[in-house]
């Protein structure tokens, strides 16, 4: 039997419908979330995504500031602005596009970033809070996993579930937050042996590797929730994710398309940590984590 097609367009709409009733609520109360965007450089892919970025915070009433810098910005530039704003409470969520030019340290950038503004949750705070459960900002993408899982009625607790992808961004915090929902995690990646003898046990499979077709239907158990991570270009410059679509469709029980879920919840969740983040300030009286 051919699978279900995740909608993630409804999904979405459904939880920014959610987030734009709770941030009136805020604004009313005297607080207005506010969220700035750094992006350097002129990568096409990443500029839609801030572009995306700054369209969904306007959809929510959301207040936004993108700052759009030069390939040659030097670091040094690009931690003074975010110490200005984690100084400045009107922004309670501070993101710096990935990836940064190469001659930028992005993890010693990360580091300069509030805790309590980072709404990516890349700062190593934030990354060892989830490790140990504490509540807290959760990093978007996997978040976005999450919520789907949640949508479509499929609990983890009990099933085994494979991440294919190791990343800081998706793999390992992916994995931990189907941990915390009491599944059995495996991790596979580039150096993982016999791949399909694993992924085919998975009831969840979760593909975040960002190589286009990884998986295909000899990966997949019949009936599993395949979710795509992925965000590539197949030969003919089509947007497409890790699994092959076409194939995998027949065999799986769930499946997310790309373009139109993954990346669009990703988005979702960040809206989500800069209410939480804004909400929190205002009930502390202080700028978010300060
Ligand atoms: N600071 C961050 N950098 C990056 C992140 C991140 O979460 N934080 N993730 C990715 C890029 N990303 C978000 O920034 C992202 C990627 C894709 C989409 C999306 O909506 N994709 C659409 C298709 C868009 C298109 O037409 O190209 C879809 O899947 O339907 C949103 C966000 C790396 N960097």
């Amino acid at each position: 039997m051919a699978a279900e097609v995740i909608n993630g367009k409804e999904i979405v709409s459904s939880i920014r419908g959610e987030i734009k009733q709770e941030v009136a609520e805020l604004i009313s109360s005297g607080t207005t979330p506010g969220l700035v965007v750094i992006i350097v450089g002129d990568d096409q892919a990443s500029h839609v995504y801030v572009n995306n970025k700054e369209k969904a915070c306007a959809q929510v009433g959301i207040k936004s500031h993108v700052h759009r810098l030069p390939a040659d910005t030097s670091q040094e530039k690009l931690v003074k602005l975010i110490h200005k704003y984690n100084e400045n409470p009107e922004f309670h969520g501070i993101l710096v596009q990935s990836p940064l030019p190469k001659h930028i340290n992005e993890e010693q950038v990360v580091d300069e970033i509030t805790p309590g503004k980072d709404v990516d949750c890349f700062h190593p705070v934030n990354v060892g809070n989830l490790m140990i459960g504490k509540e807290g900002m959760l990093p978007c993408t996997p978040a976005g996993v999450m919520e789907v899982l949640k949508r479509i009625g499929v609990s983890p607790a009990g099933k085994h579930a494979v991440v294919v992808g190791r990343s800081n961004i998706v793999g390992k915090p992916m994995a931990m937050l189907l941990l915390r929902e009491h599944a059995t995690v495996t991790i596979c990646h580039s150096r993982t042996p016999n791949l399909q003898d694993i992924t085919r046990q998975a009831d969840i499979l979760v593909a975040a590797v960002g190589k286009a077709n990884v998986i295909e239907d000899k990966h997949v158990k019949p009936g599993a929730v395949v979710i795509d991570v992925g965000m590539n270009r197949n030969a003919e410059g089509k947007l497409c994710g890790d699994v092959d679509f076409d194939a995998v469709k027949d065999i799986a029980g769930y499946i997310t398309p790309v373009p139109g879920c993954v990346g669009p919840m990703t988005i979702t969740m960040l809206l989500k940590n800069t209410l939480s983040s804004a909400r929190r300030a205002s009930l502390s009286g202080t700028a978010a984590g300060l």
